[in-house]
């Protein structure tokens, strides 16, 4: 099969660079990046694994240049969706071809089969902590795990297929039985570390630490479980132990939207804050703490 990364960051280098690894032909598409890969490769530096160093690699500064693959793995940050993927995905696309979001948040994979009518659409959810240090260079801190949950797909062997290729990799690859229960199983992590960590200009670790922002970060984990399960999810109450477990052993680590705001980049709002306090209300819960949160981000990220 062939697959397409589309944003070669963090998350599209790590992955894609551990497909290509495997043996799996993998097109890399670029942005400003593009001439140092060119000329220097790929290169995946990891406390966890075995470095990777791609020297020669399909690296793409524009998509029309690229092939159309069967498997277009979509690592952009999710700001810039409605923006970029009507003219990076489309030259990608055979009748065949399957989308598969590497993102977080809920309700991506809805605005996203909009853009592309009669495309299948599927979700990932990626447990890893990741980060590019410099152009084409990624720094792996932990994890690594990803999980891929069906949206519309017809033929779902194609996911299958995925999953296969990752777990080659050496990775944990698993197929969810429910997007919508994969993608807030995500969140329960995300909405908790990932706004609180930008607001008390902090890391995960250093909030379970402390007792008040410890008993904090699990009154929030249990608001959004009962959010989640107001919209259909099967979430356990007992998940918030296993999170605040893997967030302990975890290697200090700012998540994404703390880069992203350190570095005045947007934050990732919409799917990780917006969208389900709002679907969550819908479905009859208020989740009073996580709107607050939501409240102070919008508030950061005007100033
Ligand atoms: N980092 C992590 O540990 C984790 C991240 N996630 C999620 O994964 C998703 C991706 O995050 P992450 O990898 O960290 O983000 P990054 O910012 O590291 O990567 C996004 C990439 O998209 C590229 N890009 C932007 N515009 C274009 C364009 N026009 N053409 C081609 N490429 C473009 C950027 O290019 P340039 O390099 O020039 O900026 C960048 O390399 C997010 O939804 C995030 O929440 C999920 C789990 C963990
Ligand atoms: C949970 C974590 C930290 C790594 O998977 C993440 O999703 C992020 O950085 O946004």
């Amino acid at each position: 099969m062939k697959y397409a990364i589309i944003g070669t960051g963090a998350i599209g280098g790590f992955y894609g660079a551990q497909l290509a690894n495997a043996g799996e032909e993998v097109h890399f598409l670029l942005n400003s990046d593009y001439a140092i890969v060119k000329e220097e490769g790929l290169h995946v530096i990891s406390e966890v694994y075995s470095d990777i160093h791609l020297e020669k690699l399909n690296a793409y500064q524009h998509a029309i240049d690229m092939p159309a693959c069967d498997v277009i793995l979509v690592c952009l940050k999710t700001t810039s969706n409605a923006s970029l993927l009507p003219s990076l995905v489309q030259p990608l696309l055979h009748s065949g071809s399957v989308i598969i979001l590497i993102q977080n948040g809920l309700g991506v994979e809805a605005d996203v089969a909009a853009m592309f009518p009669g495309v299948g659409v599927a979700g990932a959810t990626a447990l890893v902590s990741v980060y590019k240090v410099g152009p084409g260079q990624m720094h792996h801190l932990d994890y690594g795990d990803i999980e891929i949950g069906n949206y519309n797909v017809q033929d779902t062997t194609i996911i299958d297929k995925v999953v296969a290729a990752f777990d080659n990799t050496g990775l944990i690859s698993r197929k969810a039985e429910d997007l919508n229960t994969l993608r807030w199983k995500k969140l329960v992590w995300n909405i908790t570390f990932n706004g609180m960590c930008v607001v008390l200009n902090t890391t995960a670790n250093k909030l379970l630490a402390d007792r008040a922002t410890y008993n904090l970060s699990k009154e929030i984990m249990h608001e959004v479980i009962l959010g989640a399960n107001a919209c259909g999810a099967a979430l356990p109450e007992s998940m918030v132990y296993d999170m605040l477990q893997f967030t302990i052993a975890m290697r200090p680590y700012a998540p994404s939207m703390k880069l992203d705001y350190d570095a005045k980049r947007p934050m990732e709002l919409k799917y990780i804050y917006e969208n389900p306090v709002a679907m969550a209300k819908a479905a009859g819960y208020y989740m009073s703490k996580v709107d607050m949160l939501l409240q102070q981000l919008l508030f950061l990220g005007k100033y």
